[in-house]
């Protein structure tokens, strides 16, 4: 391939296609891995037999670069949802597929967990934060189950090549402020649609001082400032957390943007001083600092989801707790977002504690994130929640109300029963 100065999406695209490309050019590209799930499956499983419909062979384009989960309705919720499930189940057993059914997590997390995301890939899902996996410098984007229909029977899809919209942060996180604060703030900062059509970057020396943990949570919320991707260089932090999960891992180091590179822009931060961000009803972007809002009574905290599910955002809640009593005007609901990470939650002996302090810790799903199996919200009531999306009614009522904040600040606020600044505790 020609040498010529590339973004890491450009490379990821021109992998995909077997050509050099640059940002806006057209390409139909190979996919490397599609993910799908609960929900947007069954259509996609439909569509799938649409296009196969007339031919001997209804076979999927590869059953090993395709991944089923159960996440949203699970244990299934509803009637519909366990014939989802069926319906997925008899799919994945008839072609072949790996299907990690009921009780493993959400799909974002399970994904990089067990080995299905590698640097340099185009993945694909049938849910929005598939740009999640651009933590580990792989080109991952959510579309629509349709489009899963195509790839499925084909293995390809086309796309335009997104322009590189680059943040550069420096900086070391003040105390009680973390990657969920700054991700926040940049979308505060752009807007939802700041980043539209672009793969946005996240870069800088706080990037890079992040574990992967709080790099999943910036990759994860891209979406919500319009971004097709979240990408974030992979180093040796990326490298131990898939040695850990993928035998014989080695880190090629061609998978970053060239530093001469066509950036649509390049956005400077410094973050010494950043307080705690919140997001307010009912927008991602209408972000505003903890202090601004804090005083509002809350009714129920979820710390869970794909954004801030694992078990160091549980931890982090935890010790803003502390010692303190939670609230008593407040439900605190805690969803671990995988199997694995309920088990670190267990083992540190925090599930014991939540539900002496009164709090419940549920199964790894998606949980009340966008008011699925249970947790939803009524007339009137306010949410505090460390998920990605604080749409109108998205946790239950129309009428309630969903802030957006970090596992710390919800601790905090459990205690109180209010928003709280974690930086008082
Ligand atoms: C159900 C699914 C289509 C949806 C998404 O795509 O994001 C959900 O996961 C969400 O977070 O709103
Ligand atoms: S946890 Fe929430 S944001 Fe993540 S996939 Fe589930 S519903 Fe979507």
């Amino acid at each position: 391939m020609e040498k010529i100065p590339l973004t890491l999406s450009e490379k990821i695209f021109s992998k995909a296609s077997g050509k050099t490309v640059k940002a806006g050019d057209f390409v139909t590209a190979n996919i490397d891995c599609a993910m799908t799930h609960d929900i947007t499956g069954p259509l996609a499983v439909k569509g799938f037999y649409e296009i196969m419909d007339g031919k001997d062979q209804k076979r999927v384009w590869d059953p090993k670069k395709i991944v089923i989960l159960f996440d949203h309705q699970v244990p299934a919720d509803s009637l519909n949802a366990a014939q989802n499930h069926i319906l997925m189940r008899k799919f994945a057993s008839e072609q072949g597929i790996l299907n990690y059914d009921v009780f493993e997590g959400v799909c974002h997390q399970v994904m990089p967990e067990k080995g299905h995301v590698r640097p340099g890939d185009l993945i694909v899902g049938t849910d929005s934060h598939t740009c999640a996996y651009g933590a580990f410098g792989a080109f991952s984007t959510g579309l629509g189950s349709t489009d899963m229909a195509a790839v499925l029977a084909t293995g390809k899809l086309w796309f335009r090549v997104p322009e590189t919209l680059r943040f550069h942060v420096d900086g070391k996180l003040p105390k009680h402020v973390c990657s969920k604060d700054l991700i926040l703030h940049l979308i505060g900062d752009v807007g939802v649609e700041g980043a539209r059509y672009q793969a946005a970057e996240f870069a800088g020396p706080t990037v890079h001082n992040m574990q992967m943990p709080e790099r999943m949570t910036m990759s994860n919320m891209a979406i919500e400032m319009g971004g097709k991707a979240g990408l974030i260089e992979p180093d040796s932090v990326t490298e131990k957390y898939l040695q850990e999960r993928i035998a014989g891992f080695k880190l090629d180091p061609y998978w970053k943007s060239d530093i001469d590179a066509d950036f649509s822009d390049v956005r400077d931060y410094d973050i010494s001083n950043l307080e705690p961000q919140v997001a307010c009803p009912h927008n991602v972007d209408n972000v505003k600092p903890v202090t601004e809002v804090a005083g509002t009574k809350v009714d129920q905290i979820f710390v869970g989801s794909c954004t801030n599910g694992r078990f160091e955002d549980v931890e982090m809640m935890m010790n803003a707790i502390g010692n303190n009593p939670i609230a008593k005007n407040v439900r605190l609901i805690v969803v671990p977002a995988s199997r694995t990470e309920y088990m670190k939650v267990l083992r540190a002996g925090y599930v014991e504690k939540l539900m002496e302090l009164g709090a419940i810790v549920e199964s790894p799903c998606c949980g009340p994130c966008m008011g699925g199996s249970f947790g939803r919200l009524g007339d009137g009531e306010t949410g505090l929640s460390t998920s990605n999306r604080n749409f109108k009614g998205r946790q239950g009522s129309p009428n309630s109300f969903v802030y957006l904040c970090s596992p710390e600040t919800a601790g905090a606020s459990a205690v109180t029963g209010e928003i709280t600044d974690p930086r008082e505790i």
